[in-house]
């Protein structure tokens, strides 16, 4: 597959592996990673009156001396302007010597009107904050306005953590090598590539699969063969049957959203469960969603030993008092034997806050399956070091306590993170701000819970969720409250089914 991620540390892996493998060698990988570039600057800029080409010390910079010959060769005007040379023998040292025009300091450097800049200066290796003269450099093509086309990352990014070191460039375009880094995909970094083109530098699928990479671009090619169809001879309950608890007279709604949308995401049978106090409110506004009172952990209890759920949603509209918590807990320790995975979301998780003893202990068991769907402020709250430890991007944030929970979680945002417990992480690139909107989150937990019920492994079933709500908000488009999201699931269902 193509959507793995590389850290900066894995592709130079993945380079040193293809180099190693031959026939390509160093400065094989250099110009043929230089010449994309090139290419995608003459097609995209083709009436371009100057390029100026920004060249840093390392590999990135050489990358840029091969762009800025290759651009020159073409007829295009060329200027070169750079910062440290390049080591002695080392490939960029190879590639600045081929590279026939003069060089002029990044001191002086100011685009004009009509130019585009070519931003080789720090890619990977980037270590420490920019400053100096590139960030001057970077202030003066900000000022001017001029096109930016970044050689693997606009200088400044983080390729590990799309974090901004300093200052950065913001780039038009980013054209990255063999596969896209996680700094691509993660806020800041995303917007500040612009558009991300990956370009083929004769690194192979094999050599990537090599370095173990467990970082994924969430995409459905890699999770649609799990994605559930119904058998032939299937009845509503073989199809999964999904339990959503509800919260108090006043807060409802929260858990009937969660319950239409596992219902449209192919749940065979959805029932809520209702405090007595809320019955009447559920019982005006459910008609295909069964409902049964369930006041006590042995009303739930014996609706699990009569009515066999899958999976159960606990959290939408429950309030975050501590009882929400112990109850949680609760439904933990009673799972075995009587459903298999539980989605806690919103009061689900930030209940537990004041309990994270007692849950971390609980998960020891690993039983049963666990998806958590926090967003910044609750994951905050449920796993406060992890948050807090700056040195971690948020790819890494969700693995770590995906690890330390035994559970999938779901970290959401503009950037959503899905990371299970073996390391697995998948950075979400279809979501909307259309979602930020109330109760958009208890779709999402129904939707997760929906195709556990229908037996999609938990990360595949974590990954499916996440893209499928967000293409369904794209699908309905503006005016989306979350009333709207289960039905817009519909299509995304059938496109997914068929
Ligand atoms: N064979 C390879 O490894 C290939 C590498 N490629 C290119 O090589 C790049 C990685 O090259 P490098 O590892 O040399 O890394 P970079 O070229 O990104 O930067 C490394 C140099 O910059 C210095 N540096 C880091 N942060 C700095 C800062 N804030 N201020 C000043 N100096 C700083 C480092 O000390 C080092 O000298 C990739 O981004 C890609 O563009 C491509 O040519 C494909 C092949
Ligand atoms: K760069």
């Amino acid at each position: 597959m193509a959507f793995e991620l590389l850290t900066p540390d894995e592709m130079a892996e993945a380079d040193r592996l293809a180099i190693a493998a031959g026939p390509v060698d160093g400065i094989g990988l250099m110009r043929w990673a230089g010449g994309a570039v090139a290419a995608l600057v003459l097609k995209r800029f083709p009436a371009v009156r100057t390029v100026h080409v920004l060249c840093g010390p390392g590999n990135n910079g050489g990358d840029g001396y091969v762009v800025a010959r290759l651009l020159a060769e073409t007829g295009v005007a060329v200027r070169l302007v750079a910062t440290g040379a390049p080591r002695k023998g080392s490939d960029a040292a190879l590639a600045a010597a081929e590279c026939a025009i003069a060089v002029e300091p990044l001191a002086a450097f100011a685009p004009e009107t009509g130019s585009i800049v070519v931003d080789a200066l720090y890619g990977a290796g980037l270590s420490r904050p920019l400053d100096g003269d590139v960030v001057q450099a970077i202030t003066r093509t900000a000022a001017a306005g001029v096109p930016v086309v970044a050689v693997d990352l606009p200088s400044g990014v983080s390729g590990v953590s799309g974090e901004v070191l300093g200052n950065a460039f913001a780039a038009t375009l980013t054209v990255t090598f063999a596969r896209k880094k996680p700094g691509h995909l993660l806020y800041p970094g995303r917007a500040l590539c612009g558009e991300t083109i990956v370009a083929d530098i004769g690194v192979s699928d094999a050599t990537v699969a090599a370095t173990a990479a467990r970082s994924f671009e969430n995409d459905p090619s890699w999770w649609r063969p799990h994605f559930p169809s119904p058998a032939k001879d299937a009845h509503k309950y073989s199809r999964g049957h999904v339990g959503v608890f509800s919260g108090g007279p006043s807060a409802t709604g929260a858990a009937r959203l969660s319950a239409m949308a596992a219902a449209r995401a192919g749940a065979g049978a959805v029932t809520v469960l209702s405090p007595g106090a809320s019955l009447v409110a559920n019982a005006a506004h459910l008609t295909s969603i069964i409902l049964r009172r369930s006041d006590t952990l042995q009303d739930a209890l014996a609706f699990f030993d009569a009515r066999k759920p899958e999976v159960l949603v606990y959290g939408p509209g429950l309030g975050a008092e501590p009882e929400v918590g112990r109850f949680a807990l609760e439904l933990m320790s009673v799972a075995e034997g009587r459903f298999g995975a539980l989605v806690l979301d919103a009061d689900g998780i930030s209940s537990l806050s004041h309990r994270r003893a007692a849950f971390f202990e609980v998960r020891k068991r690993g039983q049963p399956a666990l998806v958590l769907t926090p967003h910044h402020g609750e994951f905050g709250r449920l796993f406060p070091e992890i948050a807090a430890n700056g040195s971690l991007s948020k790819l890494e944030r969700a693995r770590a306590a995906a690890r330390r929970a035994q559970a999938i979680i779901i970290y959401k945002g503009p950037d959503t993170v899905i990371a299970a417990p073996d390391g697995r992480a998948a950075i979400n690139t279809n979501g909307t701000p259309l979602l930020a909107t109330a109760g958009s989150g208890d779709v999402l937990s129904g939707i997760v819970a929906a195709l556990l019920a229908q037996r999609m492994p938990a990360f595949e079933a974590a990954c499916a969720a996440v893209w499928m709500h967000a293409e369904a908000a794209r699908r309905f488009g503006p005016g989306l409250i979350a009333e709207d999201l289960p039905l817009a699931l519909r299509e995304v269902v059938a496109g997914l089914s068929g």
